[in-house]
């Protein structure tokens, strides 16, 4: 058998990301070793329900020993305690890296407990659910996604070819770019979108005159679908929304000045704007199933096996 890509893997946090990795690690034998961390005793007790690790520590710094890849999978505003806690700990020419929604603030929080000698390269899988827990976690989460490294000017070329390596042998495509725009992509693509979502859905939870019930009902006219991402953690989305405040929220000003001008345009009864505008955006959908990032979560059958429990 070949030699595993890393000798001990250290995963802190278990949540969906976390409990996914270590899923597929282990499928695809990527580490000689998992060490599992998280701070609740009940999800370390369920993630060794699950199998997902072969040791299993309360203590961060403890699972970070001797580690070769260190993998931080908490939502972003607890990773700058994380660093503070495991730092000490880390071994000298480890790979640190994390899995957080946001990039700056990320690194902000971490960089200054990185010591010298180790090799710290922020990471970000673009792929999830609207789950979370060890529970919710699977092997191919992260089969024909995107993983967008973000490492610094000075980092190694060799960690960084390490960790791509690990992120291809998961499934994923690997892209490197600088953390600001990382953060500005992501502000459009995958924040905006969930702050609408909860927007419209807590919207209509507020309606007199349409009641519960009916939305309910008749959910699949369109709301369905933001139901979904509403449905995800707040805990996480709280975070995404603090730690990347200032590209949020250039996009939600373009947001709003384009949401202005449809409005004008229904006012107005201005058909050819309304027209032209859902022509171009129609042929955005086109472009990414023909990229062959269409299915809105692959995780292989789960919900509709959930909605049967
Ligand atoms: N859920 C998703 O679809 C995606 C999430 N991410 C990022 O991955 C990270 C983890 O997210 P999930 O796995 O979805 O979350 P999750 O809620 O399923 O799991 C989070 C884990 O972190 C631990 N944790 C929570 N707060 C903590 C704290 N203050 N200190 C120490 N540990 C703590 C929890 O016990 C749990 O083990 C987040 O930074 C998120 O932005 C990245 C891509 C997709
Ligand atoms: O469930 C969905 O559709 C997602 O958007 C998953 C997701 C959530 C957060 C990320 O940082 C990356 C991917």
């Amino acid at each position: 058998m070949s030699e595993p890509l890393f000798r001990r893997l250290a995963l802190i946090g278990i949540g969906l990301i976390g409990s996914s990795i270590a899923r597929v690690a282990r499928e695809k034998g990527l580490a000689g070793e998992i060490v599992v961390s998280t701070r609740s005793e009940e999800t370390l007790r369920r993630a060794e329900e699950l199998g997902l690790g072969d040791r299993y520590c309360l203590d961060a710094a403890e699972a970070v020993e001797d580690a070769d890849l260190v993998v931080v999978c908490v939502p972003v505003g607890a990773s700058g305690a994380i660093a503070r806690w495991i730092g000490p700990s880390l071994k000298k020419g480890a790979i640190l890296t994390d899995v957080g929604s946001t990039k700056g603030s990320v690194i902000r929080q971490m960089g200054e407990f990185v010591p010298d000698g180790v090799q710290f390269i922020p990471g970000h899988p673009i792929a999830g659910t609207e789950h979370s827990g060890p529970d919710a976690g699977f092997a191919e989460l992260f089969r024909n996604r995107w993983c967008i490294l973000t490492p610094p000017a000075d980092a190694d070329e060799a960690a960084i070819a390490k960790l791509t390596q690990f992120w291809q042998a998961c499934g994923s495509m690997v892209d490197t770019m600088d953390a600001d725009h990382h953060d500005l992509v992501l502000a459009i693509v995958s924040h905006l979108p969930h702050i609408i979502a909860y927007n419209i859905v807590g919207t209509a939870d507020d309606l007199e005159t349409v009641t519960k019930s009916e939305v309910i009902k008749y959910s699949a006219s369109g709301f369905r679908d933001f139901t979904r991402l509403a449905a995800s953690d707040p805990t996480m989305w709280r975070d995404v929304c603090l730690h990347n405040k200032d590209a949020i929220l250039e996009m939600l000003a373009r947001f709003s000045e384009d949401l202005s001008a449809l409005q004008r345009a229904i006012r107005w009864g201005d058909g050819d704007a309304l027209f032209n505008l859902f022509t171009r955006t129609r042929s955005i959908r086109r472009s990414i199933i023909e990229a062959g990032q269409d299915t809105a979560v692959p995780n292989f059958g789960r919900d509709i096996a959930e909605a049967g429990e």
